[in-house]
């Protein structure tokens, strides 16, 4: 008899759809299953597609070979989709009767994992690493404090600390009113929904309640979205750390969602520092050809014409090689993270994880603190505090001014508050504005931003 404290992993999986769908009982064999249709959801979401403008590390590329938030989502679905089949392959292995009961969980975690790996960064606002940041400093000035006065706590927390996988699943699980089924949104299954949650917890929790995981470093919703976190928490099943205060344990498929991200964004951003000749290959090729390790009699078999297809070939075989061991430590830690007795990034125990901060330290130092990266995010803070100040001051203008009502009428509609069925409180009137400044490209943002200070009026004026 399974204990009460475990997850199990038939709830895990639920197939069900967000926020009420029961599984259609098609007459025909689906051409996809569940999980690919999030896939493909995601994908096809305006969400997503704004991700190819939007800054990964390096301000969008002059040059095609460096990554944007776009490409970085795809590659990592791509790792999450191989880490999360390999993980449970080996769970099926070691576990007879588990084969038994999920003969498909290998194909299932691939799919969980490369969809909401696909998500992971659909939230995140313009301007690279410090969009966050700039919105949340934006928050925590002077200029903001008017706004936030009528605010509780939490609310207030959710502002000043902007999270960008709180603002990814507010994408995930908006929904529209729809006459024939009640609700209209992405409607993806609630196990994507709880393999994207790396924080599952609110902005503000009771230090009493906290125990100090990786899971708890940041957050993963807003107040707005705190009920329909605890329906997915409820219907998967997710052990409670304070199910009262909405705080739980991971999903189990967030640790490899994780991963993949890690391992993405160490290996690859290290890889556009050399690239763009800020990390040399004297310092970065033999970094990471130790970690590969290959024996000897294989290194130097293929002649190359130049040190980048050495590079391309040795990164490419790293993330298998890393793929592989992250598979098998996942299935180690299984049971203790399914009783919510493991807490901790996979990566850090790696083999190479020594090597891996080398690789991330180079990586801070030559090329997060570049001369580019640096003026983008300075721009972020004035671009994204200034969209966010002009709005605001028209939304909360009392008297309606001149300024403030053609600044109203430049919003998009779903971002007016007067555009909603239901009456909005000051607090949903701020995030339907982070709503826009975030889920803005790097160049929309700019462009509207210089054309509202009169800097640079449209094309053709
Ligand atoms: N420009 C810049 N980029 C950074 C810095 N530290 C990390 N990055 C890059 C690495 C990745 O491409 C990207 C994501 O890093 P994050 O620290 O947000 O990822 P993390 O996995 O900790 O958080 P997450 O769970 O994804 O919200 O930003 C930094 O100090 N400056």
């Amino acid at each position: 008899m399974p204990s009460e404290e475990t997850m199990h992993w038939p709830r895990l999986l639920s197939q069900r759809r967000f926020p009420d769908q029961q599984l259609s009982a098609a007459s025909a064999a689906p051409v996809r299953g569940a999980f690919v249709q999030d896939y493909d959801r995601v994908v096809f979401s305006s969400a997503f597609r704004r991700l190819q403008r939007k800054t990964q590390v390096m301000p969008l590329p002059e040059t095609d070979f460096v990554h944007t938030r776009l490409t970085h989502s795809l590659e990592t679905a791509v790792v999450g989709r191989s880490l999360g089949r390999l993980a449970a392959r080996h769970l099926l292995e070691n576990d007879a009767e588990l084969a038994q009961l999920l003969p498909n969980l290998d194909q299932d975690c691939g799919d969980i994992v490369a969809a909401a790996c696909l998500a992971h960064d659909i939230g995140n606002p313009p301007f690279g690493h410090s969009g966050e940041d700039a919105i949340s400093s934006y928050f925590l000035s002077a200029a903001a404090a008017p706004y936030l006065e009528k605010l509780s706590a939490a609310e207030v927390a959710d502002l000043q600390h902007f999270e960008g996988n709180a603002a990814g699943f507010r994408i995930l699980t908006h929904t529209y009113a729809a006459h024939s089924t009640g609700t209209a949104g992405l409607g993806l299954t609630y196990a994507t929904l709880g393999a994207f949650t790396k924080y599952p917890k609110p902005s503000l929790v009771a230090d009493t309640a906290k125990k100090g995981g990786a899971s708890e470093k940041k957050y993963g919703h807003f107040q707005t979205e705190s009920a329909r976190f605890q329906h997915v928490a409820a219907e998967l099943g997710l052990l409670p750390k304070d199910a009262a205060a909405g705080f739980y344990h991971r999903h189990p498929l967030a640790f490899l969602v994780e991963a993949a991200d890690d391992l993405c964004y160490r290996i690859i951003d290290f890889e556009d520092g050399l690239k763009l000749g800020l990390i040399t290959p004297e310092t970065g090729l033999p970094l990471l050809k130790k970690m590969l390790n290959d024996p000897a009699d294989r290194i130097g078999s293929v002649q190359w014409h130049d040190w980048r297809e050495e590079l391309g070939y040795v990164r490419a075989r790293l993330i298998g090689k890393l793929v592989t061991e992250l598979a098998e430590l996942f299935s180690h830690h299984a049971p203790a993270i399914l009783r919510g007795e493991y807490d901790q990034p996979l990566i850090k125990e790696l083999s190479c994880w020594t090597d891996l901060q080398e690789v991330q330290r180079l990586s801070i130092n030559q090329l997060y603190r570049s001369r580019p990266v640096l003026e983008i995010e300075a721009a972020g803070f004035e671009v994204l505090g200034g969209l966010l100040d002009a709005f605001l001051c028209a939304v909360f203008d009392a008297s309606q001014g001149h300024r403030s009502r053609k600044l109203l009428l430049l919003l998009p509609e779903q971002f007016r508050a007067e555009g909603q069925q239901a009456s909005v409180s000051p607090y949903e009137k701020i995030l339907l504005l982070t709503d826009f400044v975030a889920g803005m490209t790097d160049q929309n943002a700019l462009s509207l931003y210089k054309t509202i200070k009169g800097i640079e009026l449209p094309k053709g004026f």
